[in-house]
């Protein structure tokens, strides 16, 4: 599903001695089953961006299009309930908001609220948990005598069973060990690329940015600065730095063996497993 974001401008508390201009004319297009990252300093405007994507902001001026439904500035949106539907939002430490006292029920809730009988809501819960990798046996477990891993793994459930066709992640890693962080961002880009779901990733990880996305956007004090795929964007490193972002680290140390072995390496070694690829490639070559 297709996001086109328009002239939007977010301010909180306005007319208030607290207002704050949050978001400044941000102009985006995001292509159906495009996967987003958002990058930026903290404050930067990320998740109140991320808000105005399923209608949980109100726009001060701008809009916002998802599909065929549109959020406008000063115009009620009667069909909040069916944007929730079709996009999914999982928050950080999503695991927070689990609060009924069964796994199961926990899931349905979604499915119940947005019309389905007990019956298919169950069902659909069933469904599901395959794909995040949780066991039918928990379903009648309370969720708060689960381990962390599957509270939030339950938490995502309760997103996924809407079979929403856009997810909004925001810093879903947070909190996880490193292990858990990629078996976290393995589970989404699989769903990206399962399902053709429009994802945007609001993310502090310039790793994750540059491994997962095709477009990564560069948020600076509410505005958007820069936008592009990975490759173009990292390829300003000096521009990243003065608004307080770093290059992914395995582009740090690939500059770094091109300096040192005077050659000019691919711009998109993002992953650790093709920096590898690439010293064993020189090492041979140096050996030759
Ligand atoms: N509910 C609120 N009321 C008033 N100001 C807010 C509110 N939420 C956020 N802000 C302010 O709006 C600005 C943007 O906040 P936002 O949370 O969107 O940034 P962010 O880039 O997601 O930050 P972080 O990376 O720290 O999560 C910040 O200056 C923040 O203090």
């Amino acid at each position: 599903m297709e996001i086109k974001i328009k002239n939007l401008e977010h301010v909180y508390m306005p007319n208030t001695p607290f207002e704050h201009q949050a978001l400044n004319n941000i102009n985006l297009h995001i292509k159906s089953g495009q996967f987003v990252a958002i990058i930026g300093h903290t404050g930067s405007g990320k998740s109140t961006m991320a808000q105005h994507l399923n209608g949980l902001l109100k726009p001060t001026k701008g809009s916002i299009q998802i599909g065929d439904f549109f959020i406008e500035a000063n115009k009620k949106n009667k069909q909040l309930n069916k944007l929730r539907q079709l996009v999914g939002m999982v928050f950080q430490y999503p695991e927070h908001q689990l609060f009924d006292e069964t796994v199961e029920k926990d899931i349905a809730f979604g499915p119940l609220n947005f019309g389905c009988t007990k019956e298919e809501a169950f069902r659909k819960v069933r469904d599901i948990l395959p794909l995040v990798k949780l066991d039918q046996e928990l379903l009648q477990k309370s969720p708060f005598d689960l381990s962390g891993g599957q509270k939030r793994r339950v938490a995502i459930a309760g997103v996924l069973v809407n079979h929403p066709k856009v997810l909004v992640l925001d810093e879903p890693t947070a909190g996880l060990d490193p292990i858990g962080r990629r078996q976290m961002m393995e589970l989404f880009t699989s769903l990206h690329k399962l399902e053709s779901l429009t994802t945007v990733l609001v993310t502090h990880s310039m790793e994750f940015a540059a491994a997962y996305a095709d477009l990564v956007v560069v948020m600076d004090k509410g505005s958007l600065v820069m936008q592009g795929p990975p490759e173009e964007i990292f390829k300003f490193p000096e521009q990243l730095k003065k608004i307080g972002l770093n290059v992914p680290e395995t582009l740090q140390l690939a500059m770094m063996i091109e300096e040192s072995f005077k050659t000019e390496l691919p711009k998109n070694i993002f992953t650790k497993e093709a920096l590898v690829d690439t010293i064993t490639m020189l090492l041979k070559k140096e050996t030759i």
